[in-house]
């Protein structure tokens, strides 16, 4: 059963195709995959990820969420969209995640401070919860919007580069933290760069430059033939 159908999504500014960052993406999403979304710089990796949250619209095509799945989709942004000078602390920062069950004037109830305190131990800020997020280290901000996710606890996790510039250990951490979601039948897609890792880690793989390379079971994605192909589009200005 899919979790979000897209047929022939393209994306852009003008109706000049050769102008599309995204064309004619069509595939989908299956109900509890977990599905890593590779290419090269400038593919339209992010570009997907916030036509499908709903922040971009297509301007061809349609995106289809299952009935059951709606108003449960959270998007993790790149850290460097992030406003790091926002004064927000770690702790308020991570219980915005209970924001759509609490509402804006109602205080938190024990259930949900439990939440975000077990949230907090999980990424291992919890000594770090009364501070600015613009005290953080880039890793420890990262963490902190997972914590947030986690207590936001949505169906579908869209993830823009989850893992990029942070250090090993947090790696790990994170990547643990996904591989629960996925376990427990959730929806997650993460751009990332790393191609041994998502063999690793990521079932499934959308391989995209600007159109969609290839899509399916990783081992089978990432197969040499794809990746030239990526290449070329590449070489040929997608
Ligand atoms: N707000 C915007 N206005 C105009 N063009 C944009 C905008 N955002 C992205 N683009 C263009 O869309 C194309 C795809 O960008 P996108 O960020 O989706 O790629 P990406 O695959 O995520 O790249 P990277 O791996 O470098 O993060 C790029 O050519 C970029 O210049």
């Amino acid at each position: 059963m899919f979790a979000i159908r897209l047929e022939g999504v393209c994306v852009g500014k003008r109706e000049n195709t050769d102008d599309f960052i995204l064309k004619d993406i069509t595939g989908q999403f299956e109900q509890g995959s977990m599905t890593a979304i590779l290419g090269p710089n400038g593919a339209g990796k992010s570009t997907l990820i916030k036509t499908i949250s709903g922040f971009l619209k297509p301007i061809q095509g349609s995106i289809t969420i299952a009935d059951t799945l709606k108003n449960q989709l959270s998007l993790l942004p790149q850290l460097s969209e992030i406003d790091r000078s926002f004064p927000i602390t770690v702790y308020d920062l991570v219980a915005l995640g209970a924001w759509r069950r609490v509402g804006a004037f109602r205080g938190y109830s024990q259930q949900e401070k439990e939440k975000i305190a077990t949230a907090l131990e999980q990424v291992g800020l919890t000594a770090y919860a009364n501070q600015l997020i613009g005290t953080l280290s880039g890793g420890q901000l990262q963490r902190a919007l997972f914590a947030r996710l986690i207590v936001r606890d949505p169906q579908v996790f869209l993830l823009d580069e989850p893992l990029t510039a942070i250090d090993e250990e947090t790696e790990e951490q994170l990547v643990q933290i996904m591989q629960g979601w996925y376990k427990a039948g959730r929806t997650v897609m993460a751009v990332l760069h790393d191609a041994a890792l998502v063999q690793r880690v990521f079932p499934q793989t959308l391989l995209l430059a600007s159109e969609v390379v290839a899509w399916g079971e990783t081992s089978t994605v990432l197969q040499e033939e794809n990746l030239q192909k990526a290449r070329r589009l590449v070489l040929r200005g997608f």
